[in-house]
């Protein structure tokens, strides 16, 4: 029997970012060696015909729940569900109970991530005193803490206080912090519940403008140019965020936003449904948004995909839909969307992919040892995903302690086959290991 404690690996005809199939050797934590041919004594060989090798995904934008809501998820179960995704980072949202906006709650949940092994866990930090959007909280103290904090967000509500937001930007430059914003201008939103439109009219459900988001963004790249800081936009969703991001960056400003799988896919058309799992903040838009959103994803206006994998328990979800929480799940699936949404339509190939899940989060996030490029030397932090696969997405399969995916029943392409933390697996063969090198 192998062991997967075994500290060297060879992969066998692995095709890194699409290309040509390659060997790659895996000693020490680390790529010792890349090429046609190797061989290795000891190693334990992996068979990868036919897989891609990818760099270790990282997100940007992910909920665990804990502290307060273990029975909605935990940094254990969502860094499972991280690492069958193909990822090796994760920067945890701050809107936990205790909310994240102190040096002693981030530190805890960077230890839970360290101690559970599945996947690096950067905490975010709040932008304000409970998110509460009244004064700012501890940023200094935060990006101090052994968690090193770089990455700001009151996510699930919007800094919508201008000053605050302005003082927010300026405070962080003086530790290279970004603060990432979710954009709703609260007073256009109360009691929204889906998209605007002519179809939120006909269900009665109240709608949510776009104009909501798209006056959040404009304001905040302004206040981002006039006090030269960074500015990260989580979950756009409409054309006119795209159009105003883009022209941010023609003048050269310091903005980078995010797209989720979800506003990738899947239109307001399904509201029409009522069932609750297809409610979400920002709301599903229409297929004009969607399409918006690929073409801005395929020529960098926006940089990333981050998940906003959102774990609810079932009676949050489980009820009508005015009553049910915002959110679904999102790590298992993710790179299955982005390889249906984008690389199955042309919009992007594997290295494009690799930027906008790997290199470009990790480099927003100032995070040294992920999303670098598969070369000798780097930490191995990578993927092996088999993008011929297809896969019957089950909820009841997730290694998320929720069941809110809205891919349930649907047929998706690829699957993740091997997933390695500093060179060591944390997915092998599709099944979880943990970090006693045993089946989890
Ligand atoms: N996206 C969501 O619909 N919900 C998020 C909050 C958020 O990302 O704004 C949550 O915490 O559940
Ligand atoms: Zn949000
Ligand atoms: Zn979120």
């Amino acid at each position: 029997m192998t062991s997967v404690t075994s500290p060297s690996f060879l992969l066998k005809n692995a095709a890194i970012l699409g290309g040509e199939p390659t060997d790659i050797r895996i000693a020490d934590g680390v790529i010792a060696q890349i090429g046609a041919g190797l061989t290795a004594d000891g190693a334990e060989v992996i068979e990868a015909d036919g897989l891609i090798a990818l760099p270790g995904l990282v997100d940007l934008h992910t909920h665990l729940r804990e502290p307060g809501r273990e029975d909605a998820e935990t940094v254990e179960t969502g860094t499972r569900a991280a690492a069958l995704g193909g990822f090796t980072a994760v920067h945890a949202m701050a809107n936990t109970d205790p909310v994240a906006d102190t040096a002693g709650v981030v530190e805890q949940v960077w230890r839970l991530g360290r101690e559970a092994g599945y996947c690096d866990v950067f905490p975010i930090g709040a932008v304000t005193v409970g998110l509460k959007g009244e004064r700012l909280a501890e940023l200094g103290a935060m990006a101090d803490s052994a968690a090193r904090v770089r990455i700001f967000s009151d996510d699930g509500h919007c800094v919508s206080d201008p000053l605050l937001m302005r003082r927010a930007l300026e405070y962080v430059k003086a530790f290279d912090g970004v603060i990432a914003q979710h954009a709703q201008d609260p007073r256009l939103t109360e009691g929204a519940q889906m998209n605007e439109s002519e179809l939120s009219g006909r269900l009665g459900l109240a709608g949510w403008p776009a104009v909501a988001e798209e006056a959040i963004i404009a304001r905040d790249c302004l206040l981002t140019a006039h006090v030269g800081s960074r500015l990260h936009v989580c979950h756009v969703s409409t054309a006119g965020s795209v159009e105003i991001v883009r022209d941010a960056k023609r003048k050269g400003w310091n903005v980078t936003a995010e797209a989720c799988p979800h506003h990738l896919l899947l239109t307001d058309e399904l509201a029409a449904t009522y069932n609750p799992i297809y409610k979400v903040n920002p709301p599903l838009r229409s297929a004009a948004d969607v399409e918006a959103l690929r073409a801005g994803l395929a020529d960098g206006t926006i940089d990333i995909v981050a998940t906003d994998h959102a774990p609810h328990p079932h009676e949050d979800k489980d009820c009508e839909w005015a009553a049910a929480a915002f959110g679904m799940l999102g790590l298992e699936t993710a790179l299955s969307i982005v390889q249906h949404a984008m690389v199955d339509t042309g919009l992007l190939d594997w290295e494009g992919v690799a930027e906008r899940l790997s290199y470009a989060p990790a480099r927003i996030g100032r995070v040294a040892d992920h999303g670098r490029p598969i070369e000798v030397g780097a930490p191995a932090n990578l993927a092996l995903y088999d993008p011929a696969a297809t896969r019957t997405i089950d909820a009841a399969e997730s290694a998320s302690l929720s069941r809110n995916t809205p891919y349930a029943g649907m047929e998706l392409p690829g699957r993740i086959e091997a997933t390695f933390l500093r060179g060591r697996p944390t997915v092998l063969d599709g099944k979880l290991y943990s970090l006693d090198g045993k089946v989890a």
